[in-house]
This record gives structure tokens, C-alpha cells and sequence, in this order.
């Protein structure tokens, strides 16, 4: 089931006990326990969307990578499009990949692919160091589906319902295949990510006024405003899934070569979310998940009665049925789920005061979208442009005030058109795949408490 059992997990018997200690109780801001949350998402929610997610109209993302970083030069690694993998010729690209390139007959990629996985992390000719090739970006896509891909965005465009597909309308912009690049380790470490991650923290998130330090933790969050606290708590969660997920899906090395394998890695996991080796805030780190969880899930469950009118049109009638109902019978499932997270309790009073701190909050969060241009692993930055589009959209649906004062029942697509309020297939992409990946991290979570227990009993 866990494929890889560490050799070097450190001493203490209890991990599970450690790693786990704050999952219990409610969801911090959330009138929801954390257990409930596990057994709804494992049991209701992730299914759903492990078959829905891979549709086409879900697998395809628009993106630019091109954008420079706003913030400093570019430091290097395998940035953006000048990633190594970018400079090979011919010759040094490994046939079966080349191949799918040149017929672009294969929509199937390296994840189904064992051979073209093994040529593809094998393929070191062209880049210095494993973790660029890691990091590399497949931007396949078949003849026919850029053909389709086109035919959608002109018929979003004449709805006027999702007409800006990609983030800037820039040439630059290009669809990715999702599924043909699966967020997972990738070895992006060091000094330029610790910047990001830092400018985030340091810069963007916000701070208790005086007498502490640069950071927020678990001891200042609450001398915070409630809606100061939920920014923290969703970048933090943004964080803890991101690496749950290069945690849930690591290549594991072998002293033999070409017997590397992808897997669970419960040492990493365990590093990373310790108390012991992350001054007590790694279990704190996991319940933010579960913040973030609640809060996306309740922007989905608001903005229901908008998405249950759209088409998820692809131009393929048996496909769209498909995507029709999967999408309805997942909202259902949201819709059912009673203790929602309550963003009514934020930015209320409309006074100034309030107006300010949205207005700011704002600012701060579309701050956090552009540093994602400084990620220097073109993998990690796709994911991370979705994850933060995925949030942002769900902060736009709680917050514009659009599904305010709509009536679910008799809810008026027309009335929401004149409002000038609507989501491009971009935004649903990315809400709708950021969330996928909350819930996948929450459904990992059990897979690593049930490693952790089995290690245990082994012992
Ligand atoms: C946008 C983005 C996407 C990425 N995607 C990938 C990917 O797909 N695959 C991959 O292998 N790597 C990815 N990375 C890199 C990964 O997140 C780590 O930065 C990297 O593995 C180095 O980890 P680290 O141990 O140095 O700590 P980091 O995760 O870099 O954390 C830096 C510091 O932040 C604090 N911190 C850590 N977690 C939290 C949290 N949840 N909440 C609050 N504070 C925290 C700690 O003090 C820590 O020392 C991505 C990075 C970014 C910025």
C-alpha cells in the first residue's frame, strides 16, 4: 500500500501520535470537526473527484509561464521556460518522448506510461542535476486536442460566460495537460524557494503589530483579526498540501540504477510535520489544511446554484453529459454538508475599517498570485499558479458579494450575468483541481497515519 518504508525514521515509536496530535477537535474558525471533515471528504468527496478530475474538460489549464518575476532577478534553477529540458536537441530527447511530441497520437503520458517514465527521469543528458528534470514540464498536447481546445475558447467566448481562458491573454499563455504532469516531488529546494516561501510569510501575510518577530505561528495567530487569521491559515494550508503531496508521491532512489520508484515517503512526511523537528507547529501546519478544505468547499457550495447552469462545454455530447452529471452529483454532496465555514463573520459592518482591510486583503493575496512568477521549477510554478488561481476564486465567490443575495432556489444565471459577475473555464478549472488537491492531501493524510500505526505495530 506504501510502497517504501524508510530505513532511518527517527527513534520514537509514537509518529502517528506526534504528526497527528492536532487532528482532533474542530477545525480552527469552523464549526466543524476534524474527524467529520475526514470521513465526508475520504468517504463523499474524493471519489468524486478522482473520476471527475481527469476529464477533459478539468485536465487542461491555461497558463503563462513566460511571465518574468516582479520581485527580483531571476536566481536560476530550472526557472521558467529556460528550464534546461527547453535547450535539448533532438537527439537528446528519449525517442518515446520525442515520438509523442512529433505524432501527438498519444494522449496517454509518462504517469500511465512506465517505460516513457523511466526514459523521461533518465534523460539527463541535456540538464545538470536530476531535480531540473523533475521539475521538467510536459506541454504535449494532441493535434486534435489543440484543435478542440481552440473550438472551446471560441465558444466560451460567444457566451460571454468564460471568456478569458488563459491568465493574461498574452501569446505566451499555453494549456497544459495536467494529468501529464501530476504535482509531485520534483526536488525544487534551497535558497530561491526558501526565499518564495518567505516573501510570502514575511511580506504578504500579515502580522501582530508589535513585539514579535517576523513570523506568525501558532503562538501570535490569535492576537490577529479573524480575517488576518484566515489569510495565515489558508497560505499555511496551501503549504502543508503542497508538500503532503511531494510527500505522497516521492522518488524514491535505489543503489541500482534504473530502480527508482515513485511512492509514499513517511521519513519525509514525518521531517516535515513533526513537532519535534518543526518547533511544534507541523501538526498545527495540518489542521490549516483542514481550514483551507472548509473554506473552498464553501465557496463551492455558494456558488452551486451558478455552476449547476454552466455547460462544461468540450464539443463532445456523450463527454458533457458525463461532466453534467458528475458535477451535479459533487454538489450535491457539497450542498449537503451542514457546518459550512460561515464567511459572513468577516469583513462585516460594510464601514471604512472594513472596506480597508478587504481592500488589503486583496492587495495582499493578488501579491501572493505574482510571486508565483518567481517559482524556478516550471512544474511546481503550475501547480502553484493553479492552487493560488483555484483560492483566489474562491475568495472572489465569498467575497465579491455577487452570491450575497441570491436565492438558491430560484437562482437567475441572467440576473448574475447583468451583476457582470462570471467564473472563465480557467477559474473553474483551478477551483475545482486546487480543491481536488486539498482533498487528495486530506485522503493522503489517513494513507500516512495508517503507514505510521502499521510501522508501529511492526516495531
Ligand atoms: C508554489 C510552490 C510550489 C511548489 N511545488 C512543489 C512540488 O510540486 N514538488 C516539490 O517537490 N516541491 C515543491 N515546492 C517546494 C516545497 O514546497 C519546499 O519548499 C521544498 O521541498 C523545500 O522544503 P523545506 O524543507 O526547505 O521547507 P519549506 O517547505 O520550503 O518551508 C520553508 C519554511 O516555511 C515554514 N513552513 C513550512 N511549512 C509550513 C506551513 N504549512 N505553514 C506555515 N509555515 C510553514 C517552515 O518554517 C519552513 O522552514 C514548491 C514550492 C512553492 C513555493
Amino acid at each position: 500500500q506504501f510502497g517504501f518504508l524508510p530505513s532511518k525514521v527517527p527513534a520514537s515509536p509514537a509518529i502517528a501520535d506526534r504528526c497527528f496530535c492536532e487532528l482532533k477537535g474542530n477545525v480552527d474558525e469552523c464549526e466543524c470537526s476534524v474527524d467529520f471533515v475526514d470521513k465526508f471528504n475520504n468517504y463523499r468527496i474524493y471519489p468524486r473527484l478522482k473520476s471527475l478530475l481527469p476529464k477533459n474538460y478539468f485536465r487542461f489549464f491555461t497558463v503563462n509561464l513566460k511571465k518574468p518575476c516582479p520581485f527580483w532577478p531571476d536566481d536560476g534553477g530550472c526557472a521558467s521556460t529556460q528550464c534546461a529540458v527547453e535547450s535539448c536537441t533532438e537527439a537528446n530527447i528519449p525517442r518515446e518522448i520525442f515520438q509523442t511530441k512529433q505524432n501527438k497520437s498519444n494522449l496517454f503520458g509518462p504517469e500511465n506510461n512506465p517505460k516513457l517514465l523511466t526514459e523521461a527521469q533518465s534523460a539527463g543528458t541535456c540538464s545538470e542535476g536530476s531535480d531540473e528534470e523533475l521539475g521538467y514540464l510536459n506541454t504535449t498536447l494532441t493535434k486534435q486536442m489543440s484543435a478542440d481546445l481552440a473550438l472551446w475558447k471560441l465558444h466560451d467566448d460567444t457566451q460571454h460566460s468564460f471568456c478569458d481562458v488563459d491568465d493574461d491573454n498574452s501569446n505566451d499563455s499555453v494549456f497544459v495537460d495536467l494529468l501529464l504532469n501530476p504535482e509531485r516531488y520534483t526536488g525544487y529546494k534551497g535558497p530561491s524557494v526558501q526565499r518564495i516561501w518567505r516573501t510570502i510569510y514575511e511580506e504578504n501575510c500579515f502580522k501582530p503589530k508589535r513585539g514579535y518577530g517576523p513570523y506568525i505561528d501558532s503562538t501570535n495567530v490569535g492576537d490577529l483579526c479573524l480575517e488576518k487569521r484566515a489569510f495565515y491559515r489558508a497560505i499555511s494550508g496551501l503549504h502543508a498540501s503542497i508538500n503532503i503531496h511531494l510527500c505522497a508521491q516521492y522518488l524514491h532512489s535505489h543503489a541500482v540504477p534504473g530502480m527508482q520508484h515513485w511512492g509514499m515517503n513517511l521519513q519525509e512526511f514525518q521531517v516535515r510535520f513533526d513537532p519535534e523537528t518543526t518547533n511544534g507547529e507541523g501538526p498545527k501546519w495540518l489542521r490549516n489544511l483542514y481550514f483551507l478544505y472548509l473554506l473552498e468547499l464553501r465557496a463551492i457550495a455558494k456558488a452551486a446554484p451558478y455552476l449547476e447552469q454552466l455547460p462544461f462545454y468540450t464539443g463532445n455530447d456523450t463527454d458533457d453529459a458525463e461532466v453534467n452529471a458528475a458535477v451535479h452529483d459533487l454538489l450535491n454532496q457539497i450542498k449537503s454538508f451542514q457546518p459550512h465555514f460561515n464567511e459572513s463573520s468577516m469583513f462585516t459592518g460594510g464601514s471604512k475599517q472594513a472596506q480597508k482591510l478587504k481592500e488589503e486583503f486583496r492587495h495582499h493575496f493578488r501579491n501572493i498570485t505574482r510571486i508565483m512568477d518567481c517559482v524556478g521549477c516550471e512544474k511546481c510554478k503550475v501547480w502553484g499558479k493553479l492552487q493560488t488561481q483555484g483560492l483566489g476564486t474562491a475568495l472572489k465567490i465569498l467575497f465579491s458579494g455577487s452570491f450575497d443575495k441570491a436565492n438558491p432556489t430560484a437562482f437567475d444565471l441572467k440576473s448574475m450575468k447583468r451583476s457582470r459577475f462570471q467564473l472563465t473555464r480557467n477559474e473553474i478549472v483551478a477551483l475545482f483541481n486546487a480543491f481536488g488537491r486539498l482533498s487528495t492531501s486530506i485522503y493522503n493524510l489517513e494513507m500516512f497515519r495508517q503507514a505510521a500505526e502499521t510501522l508501529q505495530q511492526v516495531r
